[in-house]
């Protein structure tokens, strides 16, 4: 795992166009501005070519699209393919909301995508897989969660980012797990939200995405850990907090000490 490429990030200090959601966007901006990159945000599809021709990573957020928001979102992420710029998209809900699903599997067959991050009920929506997703959360399925990632990978040809107590990411073939030890992200409505971009960040500044999606999930995890490991009590406002302050501290010796990966 390239963990000093949390270093390289934080010397290019990368632009990161985000598509975001009305509920976790200010978590969103001020987490990756915390790591050390430069967050921009735009609903407005009149101005989606100059953000796409400034930005090193576009992060596509489907939490609370309207119909009218798909046009920006369609012309957004065509502009990146043409312009090169990598896509990470987070499929909020779509294991639990069939309209969801549609739009984010039509957006799919338009586009190339260098990422997809979402918690296995989300995964699986995507990978045809039967899971019963809850709304935002995972849900519960019997599904083998690394055949599941595999199966996304190869559909789409891109990175996947399966979130949950040990993460998956796969490129289709190799795949590498991270284990979690805390759940207080749990506490935190946008935990998964801030992670696909914060893996928008790295793939702003690493062209090999697998390599991007990696440093970036353990660089998350681990701020995550630190976070909990120093509260007496677990709690939900704080945990969030922190974690911008923790993304902010964190540096390549926390993230080589604790990520526990293989
Ligand atoms: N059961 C769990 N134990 C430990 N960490 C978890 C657990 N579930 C999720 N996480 C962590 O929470 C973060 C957000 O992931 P997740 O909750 O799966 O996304 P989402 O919020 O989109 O559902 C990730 O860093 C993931 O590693
Ligand atoms: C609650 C909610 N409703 C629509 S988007 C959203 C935030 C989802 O955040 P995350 O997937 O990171 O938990
Ligand atoms: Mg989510």
């Amino acid at each position: 795992m390239k963990i000093d490429l949390l270093d390289t990030l934080r010397k290019k200090n990368p632009i990161a166009f985000n598509i975001s959601n009305f509920v976790t966007v200010q978590d969103v901006a001020n987490g990756i501005n915390a790591l050390g990159a430069s967050p921009i945000m735009s609903e407005e599809k009149n101005e989606a070519e100059p953000m796409v021709q400034m930005a090193d990573s576009v992060t596509v957020n489907l939490g609370a699209f309207t119909e009218g928001q798909l046009e920006q979102i369609s012309a957004v992420t065509t502009f990146a393919n043409q312009y090169k710029k990598p896509i990470v998209i987070d499929p909020v809900a779509v294991g639990a909301v069939d309209y969801r699903k549609e739009r984010c599997n039509e957006l799919l067959d338009q586009i190339d995508v260098a990422v997809i991050r979402g918690n296995a009920g989300e995964i699986a929506a995507l990978a045809d897989v039967e899971w019963n997703a809850k709304g935002i959360d995972a849900g519960e399925g019997n599904g083998d969660l690394e055949e599941i990632a595999k199966k996304l990978a190869k559909k789409r040809n891109c990175v996947v980012v399966e979130s949950g107590k040990t993460d998956i990411i796969t490129d289709g073939e190799a795949v590498v797990r991270i284990y979690n030890e805390t759940d207080l992200f749990k506490l935190h409505v946008g935990s998964g939200d801030m992670l696909s971009s914060t893996i928008g960040c790295f793939c702003g500044v690493e062209h090999d995405y697998f390599e991007a999606a990696q440093t970036a999930t353990a660089v998350f995890d681990v701020a995550g850990e630190v976070v909990a490991k120093s509260m007496a009590t677990p709690l939900a406002g704080s945990f969030g907090v922190q974690l911008i302050d923790e993304l902010h501290l964190i540096d390549i010796k926390t993230v080589e000490k604790f990520a526990n990966f293989d």
